[in-house]
């Protein structure tokens, strides 16, 4: 039987093309339809994983702020995620965010008021919806899996305020590659009990009443309720996690004991 190898991949019967690729790269007049095709969307893909690695190698330490994009500057919520950026900035934390407004927009202008490093990480979407005047290093991807993952390198820790499906999506992204160890445990602080009490007492009712999560998973969320609680909190993770990697215990003791 006639075969067609093209790479990797093995073709025969009529899935054998008419043409190779390289005639079609070259032919003339070509319509566009091919640049929208799955193997050149790669080409995006790994284009854009090179443009932010190579825009956040240097930021040094981070931490990210979630929450609704549109929580309005009235709202008191607003006003905490300014303050809690403010307090990051003053231990030296870079803060990154989605780039976008609301919640974003008030981490942003906290960030570049107390004079420290503010990133957006921005998403293509179908409506114009710019980076917010904030933003001193922003990057727009197309694709949200990516834009997820460099949160995920570039942050050690995750501080969430209110929001919608977006916010519940990173929360859950993170709480998911903590818990399945893709990421060293890094901590997941939510700001304001009224808003998550209620999702984090299903959490426990449900997930853990029913077994669908260990009751130690419920040890990866922090709920606080002011900016000095949620810095203590990643401050108090983080060292955590600075400990693990060193072989410390809980107490910060090595077991020879040094
Ligand atoms: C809906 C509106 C603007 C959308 N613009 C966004 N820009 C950047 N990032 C966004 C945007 N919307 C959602 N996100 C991401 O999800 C989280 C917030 O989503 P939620 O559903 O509002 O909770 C946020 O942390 C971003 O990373 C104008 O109203």
């Amino acid at each position: 039987m006639k075969s067609y190898r093209r790479g990797p991949v093995l073709l025969r019967g009529d899935q054998i093309p008419k043409s190779t690729t390289d005639a079609r790269l070259l032919a003339p007049n070509q319509d566009s339809d091919w640049l929208h095709a799955d193997p050149w969307r790669v080409m995006r893909i790994q284009a854009e994983f090179v443009e932010g690695f190579g825009a956040l190698a240097d930021l040094g330490p981070a931490v990210s702020i979630f929450g609704s994009a549109r929580t309005k500057p009235e709202n008191a919520n607003y006003q905490l995620a300014t303050d809690i950026a403010a307090k990051l900035v003053e231990h030296d934390f870079s803060v990154i965010t989605g780039g976008g407004p609301g919640i974003m927009e008030a981490a942003n202008k906290g960030a570049v008021d107390a004079k420290g490093i503010s990133v957006g990480l921005g998403i293509e979407l179908p409506f114009e919806q710019g980076m917010n005047d904030y933003v001193d290093l922003g990057i727009n991807f197309r694709y949200f899996f990516i834009r997820k993952m460099m949160f995920v390198k570039y942050s050690l820790g995750f501080i969430v305020l209110p929001g919608g499906f977006g916010t519940l999506d990173e929360l859950f992204e993170a709480l998911t590659l903590v818990q399945t160890r893709k990421v060293m445990s890094f901590p997941v602080v939510l700001v304001d009990s009224g808003y998550w009490g209620g999702l984090v007492d299903w959490i426990k009712d449900k997930q853990v009443g029913e077994g669908m999560i260990s009751p130690e998973d419920m040890d990866l969320i922090t709920v606080v309720d002011t900016a000095e609680e949620a810095l203590e909190a990643i401050l108090k993770g983080i060292s955590a996690v600075a400990d693990k990697v060193n072989g410390k215990d809980e107490d910060g003791n090595r077991p020879n004991g040094t």
